[in-house]
């Protein structure tokens, strides 16, 4: 039948039963009252009864809520996802499902589970599901995290490991981080006694780093091309990625973009088009293009080239080139700022954590400033950061997989195309998996051996399988940078005026709900460390 046969049949319905209301006879009045409520309720049943037989003889879908028809669990759901999914669980069992709208979404909640998607069937969970705003922002899926599985993504990703990840670029590039980490220092100390905001000093440390390996400059050079406000800019990003939008859900309304959220992403979206295209453009002009002091191509560069190369099996264009620079812009900044006020508020919340971690910083760096070659030497700075992961992972339900066939899971069918979150808040904090989950013990990262690879089960940051997080060894060095240097450099307190405060606030980067402002103090007894 087609779409026009189907309108007009609908149109016809509709106006036999405006007439049929109108005419006035009383008779008809019960059976129209009747009518009008029983018809909508038929349709309900024969729906119902639909599922029941085309399930039947199959596995069941995972236990769930009960779901209104049309919007399905969305009116139910509160703010903070991923504490209202663990309470879900409490409920409904490690795994369970909802229908958001006309989209089924399945919570995965434990340790089992997790391993079953992310490592037993990690080919067939390999695909994302993206919102439209992560559509509209990523020229349609052309990175690497919202990219399926494909070539095109692992062509992606292979270009960002092997030329800004690998080992042997991060150490040529250590003297990036270097410099910006010495800037904080020197910049924190220009404002000994005043208040300052944590995340703020280093995301823009992390953007410094990331955009000197990406084109050779950082902010606030005449050449950044990022300029001011780039901060703002990011946040309006994360939050437009993790707020529902009800054209996702039901996307027959899609067109007429009910919250303007994807009106919203445009908009920044050609903010950053025209930074971008200054790059791009700005190489393409013949003799500027950038070649980094020490002889090695920096990145845009490397992409240019492969850009010229039109048709060869690796070659992208000027949309993938922009929408990999957006990836790794977004992808590494707020995530490394997020996880330093993080554990900075901990800290601070835990004065013996702090002496702990002070101890150990005199002891390795004495009363000199920090040094990025024996960051390895501090263990329990490490185990507070991963414990401070444990509490707080900055993408609780990490980025949503979605399986390209049908498949079991625990017993329960996954159809083709379910958005499906890994609840790693859940499995970070269930007693099962972690003994007193609650509290704040860094002293259990120091038994055994832990890493962010994904390879205990139970600790799962940067996620797990094919689709893991690759900035693992930047973000892992700059966090620890960052943290090492204001802690060994300065003493911190909370401003007089100002509650702990620990409680966060879900989005596809979970922040802290209040930003982290604290006051330095200077600890080197040498002034001339600052400098
Ligand atoms: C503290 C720092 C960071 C944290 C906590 C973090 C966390 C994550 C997480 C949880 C994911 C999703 C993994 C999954 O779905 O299983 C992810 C994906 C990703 N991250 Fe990170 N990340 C950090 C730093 C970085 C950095 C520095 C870069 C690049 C320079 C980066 C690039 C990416 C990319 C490209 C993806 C998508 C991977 C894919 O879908 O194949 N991240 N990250």
């Amino acid at each position: 039948m087609t779409p026009n046969s189907i309108s007009k049949i609908y149109l016809t319905i509709i106006n036999w039963w405006f007439w049929w209301w109108q005419v006035d006879n009383h008779q008809d009045h019960l059976a129209r009252t009747v009518l009008t409520i029983s018809v909508p309720l038929l349709i309900l049943l024969w729906y119902q009864l639909t599922e029941l037989y085309i399930r039947k003889g199959r596995t069941p879908l995972p236990p769930g809520p009960y779901c209104l028809p049309v919007i399905g669990y969305l009116p139910f759901l509160s703010s903070n996802l991923h504490e209202r999914f663990t309470h879900m669980s409490h409920r409904f069992g490690p795994i369970f499902s909802l229908r958001l709208g006309s989209k089924l979404h399945v919570v995965i909640n434990s340790v089992d589970l997790a391993k079953a998607v992310a490592r037993d069937l990690d080919q067939t969970f390999a695909n994302r599901s993206p919102p439209l705003t992560a559509l509209t922002i990523t020229y349609g899926a052309l990175d690497i995290a919202w990219s399926n599985n494909n070539a095109h993504w692992r062509n992606m990703r292979k270009l960002l490991v092997s030329q800004v990840l690998s080992n042997a670029n991060l150490d040529a590039c250590a003297g990036f981080r270097t410099d910006e980490v010495r800037k904080v220092v020197k910049d924190v100390n220009g404002r000994i006694g005043e208040k300052i905001d944590i995340n703020k000093v280093a995301f823009d440390a992390e953007l410094n780093v990331v955009t000197g390996m990406l084109w050779g400059c950082s902010e606030g050079n005449d050449s950044s091309y990022i300029g001011d406000g780039f901060r703002e800019v990011e946040f309006k990003i994360i939050e437009l990625l993790g707020a529902p939008n009800i054209s996702d859900f039901i996307p027959m309304l899609s067109w007429f973009d009910l919250q303007g959220r994807q009106r919203e992403m445009r908009k920044i979206k050609e903010h950053l088009d025209r930074i971008f295209d200054n790059i791009i453009g700005g190489r393409s002009n013949g003799n500027s293009r950038k070649i980094n002091g020490d002889g090695r191509k920096d990145f845009v560069q490397i992409l240019l080239e492969l850009k010229d190369q039109k048709d060869g099996p690796t070659s992208i264009d000027n949309d993938q080139i922009k929408a990999l620079l957006f990836d790794i812009l977004t992808a590494a900044t707020d995530t490394t700022s997020t996880m330093v006020e993080w554990v900075m508020t901990e800290i601070l919340h835990h004065p013996e954590i702090k002496t702990k971690i002070q101890q150990e910083l005199t002891h390795v760096f004495g009363t000199k400033i920090v040094e990025e070659c024996h960051l390895s030497k501090l263990t329990y700075l490490d185990a507070v950061i991963k414990e401070t992961f444990r509490i707080h992972p900055p993408l609780p339900l990490l980025i949503p997989r979605s399986p390209d066939e049908s498949c079991t899971v625990g017993g329960y069918t996954i159809p083709k195309g379910t958005i499906v979150f890994i609840n790693v808040w859940a499995i970070h904090r269930d007693p099962k998996n972690w003994s007193d989950p609650l509290e704040f013990k860094p002293e259990r990262f120091l038994k055994g051996k832990w890493d962010y690879n994904g390879n205990n089960l139970k600790f799962l940051p940067f996620g797990v399988g094919r689709r893991i997080c690759p900035g693992i060894p930047l973000g892992e060095k700059m966090l620890v940078y960052i943290l090492a240097s204001l802690l060994h450099s300065f003493e911190w307190r909370l401003p007089e005026d100002e509650d702990f405060d620990v409680s966060d606030e879900f989005g596809f980067v979970t922040k802290k709900r209040k930003p982290l402002i604290a006051i330095p103090s200077q600890r080197l007894s040498d002034a001339s460390f600052y400098f």
